[in-house]
């Protein structure tokens, strides 16, 4: 998250950092007990090895209260997402066991309606991804309020060019914005998720490449049946 603020510790109980080897890779956040959301392309550079998803946590390194590792028994890219281009970016991980949760680890509720946010609606980014220029890394989660912008100035040629689908919506990157390691956080408007981080064009911080979020609505059919299909 560029040029945000530190969240006020466990009061975004949902939010899950994904681990490779106790690295912090990607956000996700709690859908249901035993499972999260996040970005499909989070998994590009994990070279087949299933994340670890830390729940409960404000620091990535000290000791806190309801701060718990859990395995992944499995992982679920959606079978649209590719590496070319953004589309169908999600991932559901399977936890190895249900969460416990607590007040530290709470589910967050996801849109299922498929109606457009308004534009110019302020809403709400976490994650432990970069917070400079030179990629500086957070050791706590860091957040910031960002305005939807409509579909129309995201698809303008000088911005995203007519590459944002109706299954993807736009946030303003004038200065604060999302930025490496944000990827699969959840976009939150009025308290509930509206959209999933997705990397785009791979630059943060310029208010010509606005952020881009997969919207979660047209999905809740293909995340239910992924939830009914794998055991529990
Ligand atoms: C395996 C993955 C972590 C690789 C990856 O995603 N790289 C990467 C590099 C630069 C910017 C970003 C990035 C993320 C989220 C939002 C944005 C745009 N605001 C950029 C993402």
């Amino acid at each position: 998250i560029l040029r945000g603020s530190e969240a006020r510790p466990h009061l975004k109980p949902y939010m899950a950092s994904l681990q490779l080897d106790g690295q912090h890779v990607c956000g996700g956040f709690l859908i249901a007990e035993q499972w999260v959301l996040s970005a499909a392309h989070c998994t590009e550079e994990t070279d087949g090895k299933l994340f670890q998803v830390l729940l409960g946590a404000h620091s990535l390194t000290e000791p806190e209260p309801h701060k718990r590792l859990y395995q992944v028994r499995a992982q679920f890219p959606h079978p649209g997402s590719n590496i070319h281009n953004n589309k169908d970016d999600l991932l559901l991980l399977q936890l190895e066991e249900k969460a416990e949760l607590n007040t530290d680890v709470r589910v967050l509720p996801f849109q299922r309606e498929d109606r457009d946010v308004a534009a110019d609606t302020v809403c709400e980014v976490a994650g432990w991804g970069t917070i400079d220029h030179s990629g500086r890394r957070p050791d706590k989660l860091q957040q910031v309020q960002r305005p939807v912008i409509s579909r129309d100035v995201c698809n303008h040629r000088t911005r995203h060019d007519g590459t944002i689908t109706q299954n993807m919506m736009c946030t303003d990157s004038r200065r604060k914005d999302t930025c490496k390691g944000d990827s699969g956080g959840p976009l939150v408007c009025g308290g509930v998720a509206e959209g999933v981080v997705t990397a785009g064009s791979r630059v943060c911080g310029n208010y010509k490449k606005p952020a881009i979020y997969t919207r979660i609505a047209p999905y809740a059919a293909w995340i239910d049946s992924v939830m009914a299909s794998a055991d529990g």
